[in-house]
C-alpha cells in the first residue's frame, strides 16, 4: 500500500516535472519563435526567395506547428542561406571595387582642394581592408558621398569665377565690337568693298563670341590693306602716266631742238649758196660781153637762185611741220595727263567727302563732328558768341533690333537721321556720332534758345509712323543739351551733354534735358 501511495506520488512528480518542463520548453519555444521572427525581419529584403521562406517560418512559428515538422524546411531555407552566404562574398568584392573605381575617378579630376585629396587617399585606404560583409563599407560610402559633394562645390565655385571671367571678356568683345563699328564709319570704301564692310558692321551688332569678333577684325584689316593698295596702284598709274608724257614732251623738244639746228645749218648752207650765186650773178654780168650771154646767164643764176629759195622754202616747211608735230604730240600727252588728273582729284575729293561721311545715315559722321568742333570752338573762344551742344540718343533702340531685326534698325537710323538733318538751319550741324547717338551743335546759340525746337523735334520723331513686320512701333529720343562756358574745354561741355542725357533717360526718356553748367 506505502508503495503504491510512494508511486503514485513518483508519478505525480514526475508528471509535474514534465509539466513544468513543458512549460518552458513551450516558453522557450515561444521566444524562440518570437527571436527567429524578429531575426527574419531584420534579414527581410536580402532575398526575395528567403523573404518569403523567412516569412512562412514566422507563421508557422507562430501559430505553434511542430519543430520536427519544420525541419525540412529550415534544411531547405539553410541552404538558401549558404547561397546567399557566397553571393554576399560577391557582393562584397563588387562594392569594393565600386567604391575604389569611384574614388580613383575623382582623384583624376583636376583643380581638387588638397584637402579633400588627402582626405580621399586615406579613405580609398580604408576601402581597400578585407571586410566580410556589405555593411561595412557602409560609412565609407557616406565618406565617399561628402567627398564628391566637396569635390562638387570647389567645381561650382570655380565655374562661378569663370563665369566672372566670361563675363569680362563679354564686356570686352563688345567694347572692341563699338569701337570697330565707330572706326569703319570713319573709313571711305570704294564701291566694291563698301557691301563687305556693310556686312562686317552688321555683323559687328550682334552679340560675337571672341573668334567671330577676331575674324571680323581681321577681314577688316584685309579689306584696309587691299584698299591701300589699290590706292597706291591708282598713284603709281598715275605717276607713271605723268613720268612718260614728261618724257614725251622732252623728247618732243630734243627732237625739234635737234632737228632745227639740223635745218638751220642746212639753210645757212642755202643762204650761203645764194649769196654765192648773186655774188657769181654780179661778177659774170660784168664780164658779159652781149645781152644774149648776159640774159642766158642771168637765166642760169636765177634758176638756180629760185631752186635754192625752193629748197629753203621747202625746209622752213618742213621744220614748221615737225614742230607743229612735236606740238600737237605734246598737246595730246598733255591733255591725257589732265583728264588724268582730274579723274584722280575727283577721286580724292570723293575719298574725302566720304572719310567725313557716316555711310548708313548720310549725315556726317564722328570724324567730321571732331573737325567741326574743334572749328567751333576757335569761333567761340574769338567771337565769344554762345555755341551749344546737344547729344541726341534713340530710346530702347536695342528692342528694335532685337524685335524687328537689325535692317528695321538700320532704317530707323536712317529716318531719324534724315528729319534731325531737315529740321536744322544751315548753320547749325549734326553727325553720327556712332550706335544710335547723333550730336548737334548750334553756334550764336543760347540755352534757353533751344527748348521750344528740340521739344518741337523730339515731338516730331515720336510721331512718324514707323511701322516693321506691320505693327505700328512708336520710337522717341531723347536729348541731353548743354551751352558752352568760359571755363570749358570741348570734352568737358560734351560731358556735361552726356551727362544730361543720361538725366534724360533716367527721367523716363522722350526728353530734352537742358545742363547749363556752373
Ligand atoms: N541696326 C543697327 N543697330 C545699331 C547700330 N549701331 C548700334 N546699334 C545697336 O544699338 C543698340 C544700342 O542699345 P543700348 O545702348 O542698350 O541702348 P538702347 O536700347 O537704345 O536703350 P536706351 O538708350 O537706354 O534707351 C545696340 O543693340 C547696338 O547693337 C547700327 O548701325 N545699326
Amino acid at each position: 500500500m506505502v508503495l503504491q501511495e510512494d508511486t503514485q506520488q513518483q508519478l505525480k512528480n514526475a508528471l509535474k516535472a514534465r509539466k513544468s518542463l513543458e512549460a518552458t520548453y513551450e516558453a522557450q519555444f515561444k521566444i524562440l519563435a518570437q527571436f527567429v521572427s524578429r531575426l527574419s525581419l531584420a534579414c527581410k529584403g536580402v532575398d526575395v526567395d528567403l523573404d518569403n521562406r523567412l516569412a512562412k517560418l514566422r507563421t508557422e512559428l507562430n501559430r505553434g506547428t511542430d519543430l520536427e515538422k519544420l525541419l525540412p524546411f529550415i534544411e531547405g531555407t539553410n541552404e538558401i542561406l549558404k547561397q546567399l552566404e557566397s553571393k554576399q562574398q560577391i557582393d562584397v568584392k563588387k562594392i569594393q571595387q565600386g567604391l575604389a573605381e569611384a574614388g580613383k575617378l575623382l582623384q583624376q579630376q583636376k583643380g581638387l582642394p588638397d584637402q579633400l585629396r588627402r582626405e580621399l587617399r586615406l579613405l580609398l585606404g580604408k576601402v581597400e581592408q578585407p571586410s566580410a560583409t556589405v555593411h561595412a563599407f557602409l560609412p565609407h560610402l557616406t565618406d565617399l558621398t561628402k567627398l564628391y559633394q566637396t569635390a562638387l562645390q570647389a567645381k561650382q565655385q570655380l565655374d562661378a569665377s569663370n563665369g566672372a571671367d566670361d563675363d569680362r571678356y563679354g564686356h570686352i568683345c563688345r567694347q572692341i565690337s563699338v569701337e570697330l563699328t565707330n572706326l569703319l564709319s570713319e573709313l571711305a570704301f570704294a564701291e566694291d568693298s563698301a557691301s563687305e564692310m556693310d556686312n562686317i558692321r552688321q555683323s559687328l551688332l550682334d552679340k560675337l563670341p571672341i573668334d567671330s569678333l577676331l575674324e571680323a577684325c581681321l577681314k577688316t584689316i584685309s579689306i584696309i590693306i587691299n584698299s591701300i593698295n589699290r590706292e597706291r596702284q591708282s598713284a603709281e598709274h598715275f605717276l607713271l602716266k605723268l613720268n612718260d608724257a614728261l618724257s614725251s614732251v622732252q623728247q618732243a623738244v630734243v627732237s625739234s631742238v635737234s632737228s632745227s639746228s639740223e635745218l638751220k645749218q642746212k639753210m645757212q648752207l642755202l643762204n650761203q649758196q645764194i649769196e654765192l650765186q648773186i655774188e657769181h650773178l654780179g661778177e659774170a654780168s660784168q664780164k658779159a660781153t652781149s645781152l644774149e650771154q648776159l640774159k642766158s646767164l642771168v637765166n642760169d643764176k636765177l634758176l638756180a637762185i629760185t631752186n635754192s629759195l625752193r629748197e629753203k622754202e621747202q625746209l622752213e616747211q618742213l621744220e614748221r611741220n615737225t614742230l607743229l608735230l612735236s606740238l600737237s604730240d605734246m598737246e595730246r600727252r598733255l591733255n591725257e595727263l589732265e583728264t588724268e588728273a582730274v579723274t584722280f582729284r575727283k577721286r580724292i575729293s570723293d575719298q574725302n567727302f566720304r572719310s567725313l561721311q557716316d555711310a548708313l545715315t548720310e549725315i556726317p559722321n564722328r570724324a567730321a563732328f571732331d573737325e567741326r568742333y574743334l572749328l567751333e570752338i576757335k569761333r567761340w573762344q574769338r567771337y565769344k558768341k554762345p555755341l551749344c551742344v546737344v547729344l541726341a540718343d534713340v530710346d530702347h533702340f536695342k528692342s528694335i533690333n532685337d524685335n524687328y531685326g537689325h535692317s528695321a534698325g538700320d532704317k530707323t537710323l536712317k529716318v531719324i537721321a534724315k528729319t534731325l538733318k531737315l529740321n536744322l538751319r544751315e548753320t547749325d550741324f549734326i553727325a553720327r556720332y556712332g550706335g544710335e547717338e547723333f550730336i548737334l551743335l548750334f553756334p550764336e546759340t543760347e540755352l534757353a534758345e533751344l527748348e521750344v525746337p528740340l521739344n518741337a523735334l523730339r515731338e516730331k520723331i515720336k510721331k512718324i509712323p514707323f511701322k516693321f513686320k506691320n505693327v505700328s512701333v512708336p520710337i522717341s529720343i531723347s536729348f541731353g543739351v548743354t551751352q558752352i562756358l568760359t571755363s570749358d574745354s570741348g570734352r568737358s561741355a560734351f560731358d556735361r551733354a552726356d551727362e544730361a542725357l543720361y538725366e534724360a533717360k533716367k527721367a523716363g526718356r522722350d526728353k530734352v534735358v537742358f545742363k547749363p553748367g556752373s
